[in-house]
């Protein structure tokens, strides 16, 4: 497949005021977008809609400047193959990867929003990221597909527009957070918020909160992994490589999470951290739509449901539930389990594993009969 075939967009979408759950209206909001693949068909049926976990962004496949956080499954030949399928990543609204978020400007003060944000919700998310698509054309795709956080987006894509997408695939996500996911949330929370570089959050232009934030980086990465990982990876090895025990002595995965905590604070915004921490706490697929299950009766594409079975976060029970409910409603799903001692990060990491199904799925669908390829 010549090269020539595929595209590589970065753009803003400007899609005016929008009003959010909480009854607020946020004026002027810009979402960032990248494509990459194929020519978008007017149907719809080669689009891939992708949805990114918390620190994710729309930069989910690679180019020749940056690589992609999903490189490992989207490209040319790969699961999600950008020879034959145009792919959308779009930022999230609250998020600090151009769409936006507490780090843009206020129109009505001239000054970075900081605190004067207001919630926003997943469905908010969804509901922005669907006026963006509609600016841009599309009306219809083939599959939205998402881990995490970018599972709960999936699944309200499925239940708020019912015919915009044929397939779902939400990824390690849940109908709600579990309490315990609530309070791995609130520890980070915290670090930010005792910082003193938070100041109230307005910090702007300054770098806020950095301690605050890498220490959310750290305790969150405890989750997001295993402890089997850990064993292997670290054991209770000393980054010197001296036995002798000093008072500054330190074991590796001390040194890793430090590591991991400095990474996340150059690429991230605090504000934004805890605005997507928040608008994940506070999801729940059934809120005042008479519970869950009624919820997801309106879903009308198939969906492949895929659960981490090592995942402390997101437990796989919670994925177990969501593919109960929605077989017992008659829909058309499926749910693939895998196994990983990266647990909840799988999904970023575990292609071999997830890939093949997923391909399988896109291009085919449950029942097997098969859309057709566009390969020219
Ligand atoms: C491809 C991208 O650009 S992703 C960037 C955007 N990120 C996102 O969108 C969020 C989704 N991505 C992620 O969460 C992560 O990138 C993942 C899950 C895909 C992979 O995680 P990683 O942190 O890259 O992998 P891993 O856990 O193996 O850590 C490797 C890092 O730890 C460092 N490290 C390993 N052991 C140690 C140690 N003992 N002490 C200090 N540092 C250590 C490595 O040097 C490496 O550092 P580097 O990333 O600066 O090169
Ligand atoms: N590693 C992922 C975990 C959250 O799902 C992220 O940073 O977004």
């Amino acid at each position: 497949m010549p090269i020539s075939t595929r595209i590589f967009e970065k753009k803003k979408v400007s899609v005016g005021s929008v009003r959010l759950e909480n009854g607020e209206t946020l004026s002027q909001v810009e979402v960032a977008v990248e494509a990459a693949g194929r020519e978008p068909e007017a149907d719809g049926s080669n689009i891939v809609l992708v949805c990114h976990a918390l620190t994710g962004d729309a930069h989910a496949v690679g180019d020749q400047e940056q690589p992609g956080w999903w490189d490992g499954l989207i490209g040319p030949g790969k699961s999600i193959d950008t020879n034959l399928y145009h792919v959308l990543t779009l930022n999230v609204l609250g998020g600090c990867g151009g769409t936006t978020g507490p780090a843009s400007t206020n129109p009505a003060t001239g000054q970075p929003y900081g605190t004067d944000f207001p919630v926003v919700s997943i469905r908010d998310m969804v509901s922005v990221q669907k006026r963006c698509l509609e600016k841009l054309g599309i009306r219809r795709v083939e599959m939205v597909i998402g881990g995490s956080m970018g599972g709960m987006l999936v699944l309200e894509w499925g239940i708020l527009y019912p015919t915009f997408a044929r397939k779902l695939v939400p990824i390690a996500t849940a109908a709600a957070l579990t309490p315990t996911a609530i309070a791995f949330n609130d520890i980070g929370r915290q670090a930010i918020l005792t910082d003193p570089g938070y100041q109230q959050g307005s910090y702007y232009p300054g770098s806020g909160p950095v301690q605050g934030l890498a220490v959310a980086r750290m305790m969150a990465m405890v989750t997001y992994r295993t402890p089997q990982l850990f064993e292997k990876r670290f054991s209770r090895n000393l980054q010197s490589g001296r036995s002798v025990i000093q008072p500054d002595s330190l074991f590796q995965v001390e040194s890793y999470l430090r590591h991991q905590g400095k990474k996340l604070v150059q690429r991230f915004d605090a504000n934004s951290y805890l605005y997507l921490l928040k608008a994940m706490d506070t999801h729940d697929l059934g809120r005042n739509r008479g519970g869950v299950e009624t919820a997801l009766a309106a879903i009308e594409a198939e969906v492949l449901v895929v659960g981490i079975r090592e995942d402390q976060l997101f437990p796989v029970q919670q994925q177990r539930e969501l593919y109960t409910l929605l077989k017992n409603l008659g829909k058309k799903c499926e749910l693939l389990e895998i196994s990983s001692e990266y647990g909840h990060d799988a999904f970023l990491v575990e292609y071999e594993k997830t890939g093949p199904r997923i391909r399988q799925f896109l291009d085919q669908g449950l029942n097997g009969a098969g859309i057709e390829r566009r390969i020219s």
